[in-house]
């Protein structure tokens, strides 16, 4: 009897999955209960070569199902255009799961107006604090010159650059935030800041997390802590973090200064604007928290690192290397700093950054959108609340648009000894949604790498060449390596 009952529940069961829940989407490969098509992606790890398959297989438009959610995935450059640009608001809405702050705060893991005021807010005030103008570029180079003597120190030495940068990067994160850097002495408060944003990365990265991220159920049948516990552990430690340094703020602060000299003072003016017409909530003080966290959490890691991959690249790429100091030498020609205003006259240089964050590709699967509304995506039909995916990293490893992908060739952004303008090189995303710290990224790594690359000849350290494999992570991160610095010039 429980044989001939179970037989069709299987088949029903096998129906369902194989065919009834996929009828209506784009074709794409076959999704195992519960996982979907999520394992395709570990082997081999980050899971380009997964997508570059799917993509040759089905086309630029297909499903591909994120344990038990379907999403379409995009990897044409014209239909990521059409659909992300030219129909944008359809497309501007995350899948939101406010595991990060546990909440539905700040501009990461929202949706609407919320959003959409948030990122108008937090772009102008980017713009404000220096990045229409050159006072960005000058805390840039005050933090490249710190570096400098830091480095200065430890010439000949094995040192981990890559750790090294890690602080500049946050520091710089942090003046945008507080206007207050960590000093050498404040080290360890950097470390113990780091460690807290680590923390939270590897806790969403862990295979049962990330599961549990996916299909928030499975929570109660994994053992151990769940998600939503380990996140707030690390979340509450942030907060407490944060909290210090704008509590600091709210007891110096002058409102009747029209200029602000950071995020955060910009952000309590606007509170207290919005309060007296009687609006406690869009900037209230978990959005303030929720914003600083997000600012730390997606620009940290990224800048540092595509910094460490530009570096691990220029060590094993001689000729390069060679490129890259003829350039310097041309048309600087001494230890003087580098700033974004000799960005022109350096196209080589713009060209290897380029190269480097095609090549590192660090975000293999990008951020999940959903369709707004009943929409057409290459000519198929998109129900509203499909997920969409622009998948930003199959695009940048195309061999259509970009021969021998594998090969670190920066000459591929050069035509007649200018750098070449090449749409398709879309590291920060596209549409509405598209990075928001993009522009500071932009000038930081223009900056660290000129000036690294001019001022110290850079060799590999005691452990060799880095290793360029990436099976290794789920955020693409280099494994550690050290290396060995010395002047260019005499001083
Ligand atoms: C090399 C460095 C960086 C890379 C490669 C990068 C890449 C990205 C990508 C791919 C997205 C997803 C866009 C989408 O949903 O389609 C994103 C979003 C975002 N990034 Fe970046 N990013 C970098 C640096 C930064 C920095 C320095 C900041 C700020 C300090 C930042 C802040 C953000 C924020 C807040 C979002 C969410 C925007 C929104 O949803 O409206 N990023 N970034």
């Amino acid at each position: 009897m429980i044989i001939i009952l179970t037989f069709p529940l299987i088949a029903l069961f096998l129906f369902h999955e194989l065919f009834w829940k996929r009828r209506k989407l784009p074709p794409g490969p076959i999704p195992l209960p519960i996982v979907g098509n999520l394992l395709s992606l570990a082997l081999p790890k980050p899971g380009y070569e997964a997508f570059r398959k799917w993509s040759n297989e089905y086309g630029p438009v297909f499903t591909f199902w994120l344990a038990t959610k379907p999403f379409i995935i995009i990897t044409s450059f014209d239909i990521m255009k059409e659909t992300f640009v030219k129909d944008g608001d359809t497309y501007s809405d995350k899948q939101l799961n406010g595991d990060g702050h546990g909440s539905f705060y700040g501009v990461l893991d929202t949706n609407g107006e919320m959003w959409r005021e948030h990122r108008r807010f937090t772009l102008t005030q980017l713009r404000d604090l220096g990045l229409g103008k050159d006072l960005m570029q000058q805390k840039i180079l005050l933090e490249i010159e710190e570096l400098h003597s830091f480095l200065d120190e430890h010439i000949g030495e094995n040192i981990d650059l890559p750790k090294v940068l890690d602080r500049s990067v946050g520091n710089i994160i942090n003046l945008t935030l507080f206007n207050k850097r960590f000093s050498t002495k404040e080290r360890d408060e950097f470390i113990y800041l780091k460690t807290l944003v680590d923390g939270m990365f590897n806790t969403v990265a862990e295979f049962r997390f990330f599961i549990q991220h996916l299909i928030p159920w499975t929570s109660k049948i994994i053992p151990g802590p769940t998600l939503h516990e380990k996140t707030k552990e690390w979340r509450n430690l942030l907060d407490e973090f944060f909290k210090k340094q704008i509590e600091e703020h709210r007891k110096e602060i002058s409102f009747d200064d029209v200029e602000s000299l950071d995020y955060v003072e910009s952000f309590l003016k606007e509170q207290k604007r919005r309060e007296e017409d009687g609006d406690k909530d869009t900037f209230c003080n978990q959005q303030l928290m929720a914003m600083c966290f997000d600012l730390f959490m997606a620009g940290l890691m990224t800048t540092t690192t595509t910094l460490t991959w530009g570096i691990a690249y220029y060590l094993h790429n001689k000729d390069v290397q060679q490129e890259i100091k003829k350039e310097l030498d041309q048309v600087i020609g001494s230890s003087r700093l580098i700033s974004t205003a000799d960005k022109n006259n350096l196209p080589f240089l713009s060209a290897f950054l380029n190269e480097t964050q095609r090549c590192a590709n660090i975000i293999p699967l990008n951020l999940l959108h959903v369709a707004k509304k009943d929409t057409k995506i290459g000519g198929m039909e998109v129900k509203k609340g499909t997920g969409v995916i622009a998948q930003i990293s199959t695009l940048m490893f195309d061999d259509k648009v970009f021969p021998d992908p594998q090969r670190f060739n920066p000459d591929r952004f050069i035509e007649n000894g200018k750098l070449k303008k090449v749409d398709e090189l879309i590291p920060f995303s596209i549409g509405k949604r598209q990075c928001l710290g993009e522009s500071l990224a932009r000038m930081e790594l223009f900056s660290f790498f000129a000036n690294l690359f001019n001022r110290y000849e850079i060799e590999a350290g005691n452990g060799g060449l880095p290793s360029m494999d990436k099976s290794n992570d789920n955020f693409v991160m280099p494994r550690k390596f050290n290396v060995v610095l010395r002047k260019r010039y005499e001083e």
